[in-house]
């Protein structure tokens, strides 16, 4: 059996002239949080609608446990649980209505644990849903996944309307599924959230993936800050390839910032060393200094070129 609850390859969808998706290609591995990051418009949620069945693509290889989704999606739904980035809801019905309806519709029941989730999620069940924010219709469609004993969820930036509380409620119970053994497929702009629960992460563009990895993978790509205090003034560093933004940071020039490519570390230890080092600190690049260095036109030329 294969080890990949998905697997995409090379899927393009078009919407009329509008090549939405040019070239994905990515799995997300049995048991694996796995972090769907790109901007607006980049294609996170026609891939997500294209593994739930919901749209056909137009090339390429679509599999969600060994199924092709736009044949087998009666039998690959009961074992999703899936949150919309966009919830509507109905608007006559209570919240705690809705949550048991969707339940219902997955083939599944109010458990303890929903309650539970109403609780972390100090959500109020009994107000009808057209009273609720954005926050709340979200809580929604969130409790009723969570509640669900599924073998895979997924996420459409579901947290781009919770507090930072709730997020953090959010954050926890996608830990308490990873830890379940659970497979997560998580469509997010939130970088520190993915940060937090994905074991891997991957890039979208434009329709095209351009990078996907581990963190730790990722960020040899990127470079790290660093901050040095020397005896003897530094000189010389602003020639050196591979650094970047170099700033004194008081007027005898023996403090400095800048930001280095990991390959020319060396290089620049045995400069500053002679200088005689009185405090050194690099920091690596959060997933934010990632997604921009992705994001700026220099980061993907830079991508393309390797
Ligand atoms: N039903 C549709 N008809 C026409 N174009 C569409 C349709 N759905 C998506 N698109 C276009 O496809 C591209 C990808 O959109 P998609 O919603 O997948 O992006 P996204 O990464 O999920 O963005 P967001 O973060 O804003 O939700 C966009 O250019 C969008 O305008």
């Amino acid at each position: 059996m294969s080890t990949n609850v998905i697997e995409l390859n090379h899927v393009q969808k078009n919407f009329g002239r509008t090549q939405a998706l040019k070239n994905v290609t990515f799995n997300v591995p049995t048991g694996e949080v796995v972090g769907f990051l790109g901007p607006n418009g980049a294609g996170k949620s026609t891939t997500i609608r294209i593994l739930l069945g919901m749209l056909k693509r137009n090339g390429g290889e679509a599999t969600v446990f060994g199924q092709d989704p736009w044949h087998n999606d009666l039998q690959i739904h009961p074992r999703i649980a899936y949150v919309p980035g966009d919830v509507y809801l109905w608007p006559n019905l209570t919240g705690g209505e809705i949550v048991d309806l969707l339940l219902r519709l997955n083939g599944q029941n109010h458990t303890a644990k929903t309650d539970e989730l109403m609780k972390v999620f100090e959500f109020d069940p009994k107000k009808k849903a057209r009273a609720y924010s954005k926050g709340n219709r979200q809580k929604v469609a969130l409790i009723a996944a969570l509640s669900q004993d599924a073998e895979l969820y997924i996420f459409d930036e579901p947290t781009s309307g919770l507090d930072p509380l709730n997020e953090l409620t959010f954050q926890q119970e996608v830990l308490k599924l990873k830890e379940a053994g659970k497979t997560v497929l998580l469509s997010s702009h939130i970088l520190s959230e993915v940060e937090k629960m994905c074991d891997a992460i991957v890039i979208i563009r434009e329709g095209e993936i351009i990078e996907q990895g581990n963190l730790d993978q990722m960020r040899h790509l990127s470079r790290l800050r660093v901050q040095v205090e020397t005896d003897a003034a530094i000189t010389g560093l602003d020639k050196q390839s591979g650094v970047y933004d170099l700033k004194f940071t008081n007027h005898d020039q023996t403090a400095a910032t800048f930001a280095v490519d990991h390959d020319v570390l060396g290089q620049v230890m045995a400069a500053l060393t002679p200088l005689g080092i009185k405090d050194f600190q690099s920091t690596p690049p959060t997933l934010e200094d990632l997604f921009l260095h992705y994001y700026s036109d220099k980061g993907a030329t830079q991508h393309v070129a390797q």
